[in-house]
Parts: structure tokens; C-alpha cells; sequence
């Protein structure tokens, strides 16, 4: 595990969107293509603006997410929204998106219609995963006291899990824990001093279900770049 803790925020911006379009590149330049995974919020913002002006031959590049909220993917709450609006324009508007959200009413009737659209992004395991947290310690749509944490950490044959978080609004779609860390690079994008003391109490003894970014950070399959910075 590695942490980078940055003077601004536009910095850790700029560093990011750097390390990812590296390892992007460095797939597309071995592999023919690259996979990237996003997660939403309020953090990674800027950053899409940035990616979305780097060269990149976008047309080799696959995206989807970590996670995203049941809920239409114009409305402002969606990550899909939040990609659309600010990744995937100028020179990235090549890039082939996939999004988690499918026209059923639930996440858990959407879950096998969204596993076969995740079947079609072209590179496995995923090049560049970037996740972020949440206040209680949640990571994609891994919500710490969800009744379906257990089966979303476990794995089972579906790449996605249908999440009801108790500490949070909106049903969600998830990709799974063992899908998640099935990536060549994985960054966890944090910003401001409460995200900075909640992943400290993170990296300290306790429950992973307390704070399901635990996982992330006591696993050794791929090491976690932590990237920190003010808000601004
Ligand atoms: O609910 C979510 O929140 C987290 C963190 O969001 P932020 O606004 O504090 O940056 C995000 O990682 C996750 O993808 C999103 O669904």
C-alpha cells in the first residue's frame, strides 16, 4: 500500500489523472486495449475533467463503474450522470461506456441484465480501478450494516450486487469485492481532513463489515495507492 498526501487538491488531480492515463497506456500499448473503473461522488469531478483532455487513443479504452445509485442516469444523483457530463467529452468521448443501470425496477431484478453488459468490457482483469469513501467508511456500494454486504464481499457467479444501504439514500448496484480487486492498479481517492481521520480509524484494528474499506486496505492481491488531498 502506498499514500500520497498532496498540498491541493487540483494537485492530486493532475497526479492522478497522470497514473491513470499511464497505466491506461501502458495496457493499450501491451494488450491492444485498457479497462478503467470509476466510482461517482463529489471527489472525482475534477479529476474526469482532466482524463477527458488526455491523449489517449480513448476509441481502445473501456469504462464502467464501481458502483452507482438505481436511478435514472440523467438524474444528478448518478454516477453514470456525473461520467456523461464530465468524462466523456473532448478526446475521451471515444471511450466505450458501460454503465450499471438497467431498465428493471430494483437493483436485484437489474443484476443479470447488468452482469451480461459487464461481460462485453473488453479487458479483464480491469487495468486502472479508482474507488473513493464514504464518511461511514463505505467504499464502491459496500455499505458497512447492508443486509447484503456478506454476499457482495463473498463473491458468487454475478460480477454485480443489488446493495439497500442503511446509511445512505437510494438502492444501489455494486460490482463485487473479489470483481473490484481483480484489477491491475487500484487507487482510492480520498479529499478532505473528516476522509483523512475516518481512513486513519480505517487502518487501525476493528470489523471490516464496520468500514467495508478495510477490505481494501488489509488485502494483498493489489496494492491500494492511496491519494489524499484538502477539498479546497
Ligand atoms: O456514494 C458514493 O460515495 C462515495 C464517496 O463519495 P464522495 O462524495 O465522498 O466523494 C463514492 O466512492 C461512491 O462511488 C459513491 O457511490
Amino acid at each position: 500500500m502506498t499514500e500520497q498526501l498532496f498540498q491541493t487538491n487540483e494537485e492530486m488531480q493532475q497526479a492522478l489523472a497522470k497514473e491513470i492515463t499511464k497505466h491506461l497506456s501502458s495496457a493499450i500499448r501491451d494488450r491492444g486495449r485498457a479497462s478503467l473503473v470509476l466510482s461517482g461522488g463529489s471527489t472525482p469531478k475534477r479529476l474526469f475533467q482532466i482524463l477527458a483532455d488526455c491523449d489517449l487513443d480513448w476509441a481502445k479504452v473501456w469504462i464502467t463503474l464501481a458502483d452507482d445509485r438505481w436511478v435514472d442516469p440523467d438524474h444528478k444523483d448518478s454516477n453514470e450522470h456525473l461520467v456523461n457530463d464530465n468524462l466523456l467529452l473532448n478526446k475521451a468521448r471515444f471511450a466505450t461506456f458501460i454503465g450499471l443501470k438497467t431498465p428493471a425496477d430494483n437493483p436485484f431484478d437489474g443484476a443479470n441484465a447488468c452482469h451480461q453488459k459487464l461481460q462485453d468490457i473488453a479487458s479483464q482483469p480491469f487495468d486502472v480501478t479508482l474507488l473513493g469513501m464514504g464518511a461511514d467508511g463505505h467504499t464502491a456500494s459496500l455499505f458497512p450494516c447492508a443486509e447484503e454486504l456478506g454476499k457482495a464481499v463473498e463473491g458468487s457467479n454475478l460480477v454485480c450486487q443489488g446493495v439497500v444501504p442503511k446509511t445512505a439514500p437510494y438502492q444501489r448496484m455494486t460490482l463485487t469485492l473479489p470483481v473490484l480487486l481483480n484489477s491491475r492498479a487500484l487507487f482510492l481517492q480520498i479529499a478532505g481532513d473528516d476522509k483523512k481521520e475516518v481512513y486513519k480509524t480505517a487502518c487501525e484494528p476493528g470489523d471490516e463489515a464496520q468500514m467495508p474499506i478495510r477490505y481494501f486496505i488489509r488485502q494483498k492481491r493489489v496494492p491500494l495507492q492511496v491519494y489524499w488531498a484538502p477539498k479546497d
